[in-house]
């Protein structure tokens, strides 16, 4: 299969006035496209700073990137925005939806702006398949946090990415919503077949998918692969 993401000997290193944070160190690791893959480890271990790397939201201090095929170094900042548009999907902790778009908005706004000619129709199809198909009007303001997230799944998964990044998608939610959350996000992950790449404290969440690593110090401390009965 081939590799969506491969990350070779990475660091990163956070400067505060005259001290410098490493927070993260030799970190390699590689995904095959499909897979789902789950990074763990405690708070400060630095598991949204790798997910920000490997999503290209930030630069690399040594060491490299592939993700979908190229090395991020290589990339100026129009063409890393582009790859994210067209291959890449994201989910926050906090919603991230736009509060001043309608939930319907919120998922055809980003299509729209691709040109595609059908946004609406996809967008209200993702809406009715995460079940917000009577909420098409509301504003964020107007969801509960469940309910925004539904949105945000929806709209992670309207352009059809080939790489989700999933960042403590449960975070802000009770335990319930949570679950409910995370059914969605892998019925419509296997009926895309999209790779997935989460962040969590909870493991129980990181037990669904077929890859673990874990994070302590900004080191990996293990690197998992499920055996699937
Ligand atoms: N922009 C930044 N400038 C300076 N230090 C930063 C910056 N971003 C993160 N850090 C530091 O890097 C370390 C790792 O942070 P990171 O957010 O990646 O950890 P995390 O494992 O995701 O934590 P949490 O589970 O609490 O979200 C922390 O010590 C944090 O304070």
């Amino acid at each position: 299969m081939a590799k969506i993401l491969n990350v070779r000997n990475l660091r990163k290193t956070y400067k505060s006035g005259s001290k410098e944070l490493t927070v993260l160190d030799g970190i390699s690791f590689e995904i095959e496209a499909g897979e789902t893959f789950s990074i763990v480890g405690p708070s400060g271990s630095g598991k949204t700073t790798l997910l920000g790397l490997c999503a290209g939201l930030d630069h690399v201090d040594e060491g490299s990137i592939e993700l979908c095929g190229v090395e991020l170094s290589k990339l100026d900042e129009d063409e890393l925005a582009l790859l994210r548009n067209r291959k890449v999907g994201f989910i926050f902790q906090d919603f991230q939806l736009l509060p001043t778009l309608t939930a319907l908005e919120n998922v055809s706004v980003p299509l729209e702006l691709q040109g595609k000619p059908d946004a609406q129709k996809v967008a209200r199809d993702l809406l009715d398949k995460v079940g917000l198909g009577r909420r098409y009007d509301h504003y964020p303001s107007q969801l509960s946090g469940g309910e925004q997230q539904r949105v945000a799944l929806a709209r992670a998964f309207s352009t059809t990415p080939d790489i989700l990044f999933a960042d403590e998608p449960t975070g802000n939610l009770d335990e319930e919503t949570g679950e409910k959350v995370i059914q969605l996000l892998f019925e419509l992950n296997k009926e895309m077949g999209t790779t997935l790449v989460i962040v969590t404290h909870d493991l129980d969440l990181a037990q669904l998918t077929q890859k673990i690593i874990r994070l302590k110090g900004g080191k990996i401390i293990s690197n998992q692969t499920k055996t699937l009965a």
